[in-house]
């Protein structure tokens, strides 16, 4: 039985898309036939981060109805498969989203866990990814207004009986402006199931398409992603020790050029 995911926020920029492509790479590593489909189909961004920018046929057209979704499944790190939202406008202008069902359906034969990327927002596209859900994770920043976009996304998301597996809270930085766990599991009524911290690295390995969880394995980000995964699927999670470099340091890796 294939558990269908959707990773969603409201509040668009909070890394939704970080945690999705990480976590299907994370989800792979334990050995689970996983399938990341990107359905933020007006702003795409999941191909960028794990650099598979280009791809020919996307989901667009497949919605379009001109390929078949086998068509748009690209083996990502780890043996993920991975389905491009595509980038192109012109792509963009030909999608039925009513074509999103029968696409879905073809997507979980021979996969354990399908990973979907929500848009931001609860327009049309973002309901169909919130619907097509069995199971839902929300991603919100430890700020007021991610967090109450965050609650808009899950009120309707308990009204169309998704089951609502917790929030992941991204970027925690140690600054007292911030919401605390605390707090945010009392707004939202559901449990934190993990926090990611801020970590320029993040960007940097997007820049660099590839996934944080493979490009720095000792980050802390790392360490929350796998851990998350882990308890997804009911692994037992071994921390990798966290680099420990002192200031000084990573200065002089820094100005050597090294990492
Ligand atoms: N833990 C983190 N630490 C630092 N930067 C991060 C972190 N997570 C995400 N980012 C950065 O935040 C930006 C937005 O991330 P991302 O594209 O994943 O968000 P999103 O919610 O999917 O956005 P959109 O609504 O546009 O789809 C990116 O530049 C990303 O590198």
């Amino acid at each position: 039985m294939t558990r269908v995911i959707t990773i969603a926020s409201g509040k668009g920029g909070v890394g939704k898309t970080t945690i999705t492509a990480n976590l299907g790479v994370a989800l792979s590593t334990y050995g689970e036939r996983t399938v990341v489909l990107d359905a933020d189909i007006a702003m795409a961004n999941l191909e960028l981060i794990l650099g598979m920018e280009g791809k020919s046929v996307t989901l667009h057209e497949v919605l379009a109805g001109e390929a078949s979704i086998e068509d748009a499944i690209y083996e990502g790190p780890s043996g993920v498969r991975i389905v491009p939202a595509g980038i192109s406008l012109e792509g963009l202008r030909n999608v039925k989203l009513d074509r999103l069902e029968e696409t879905l359906s073809r997507l979980i034969e021979d996969t354990d866990i399908l990973l979907i990327d929500a848009p931001a927002g609860l327009e049309k596209d973002a309901l169909a990814a919130l619907a097509a859900a069995d199971e839902l994770i929300l991603v919100t920043t430890p700020e007021v207004p991610s967090i109450s976009d965050a609650l808009k996304t899950k009120i309707i998301a308990t009204k169309l009986g998704v089951n609502i597996l917790g929030v992941v809270i991204n970027r925690e930085q140690h600054d007292k402006t911030f919401l605390t766990v605390d707090e945010i599991e009392t707004i939202l009524e559901v449990p934190v199931i993990s926090v990611i911290p801020d970590d320029p690295e993040v960007s940097r390995s997007a820049a660099f398409g590839e996934p944080i969880v493979i490009k720095n394995p000792k980050s802390q980000v790392t360490n929350s992603i796998m851990k998350l995964a882990a308890d997804l699927v009911g692994e037992q999670y071994h921390p990798i020790e966290p680099d420990k470099k002192g200031v000084i340091t990573k200065l002089i890796d820094g100005l050597m050029g090294r990492r």
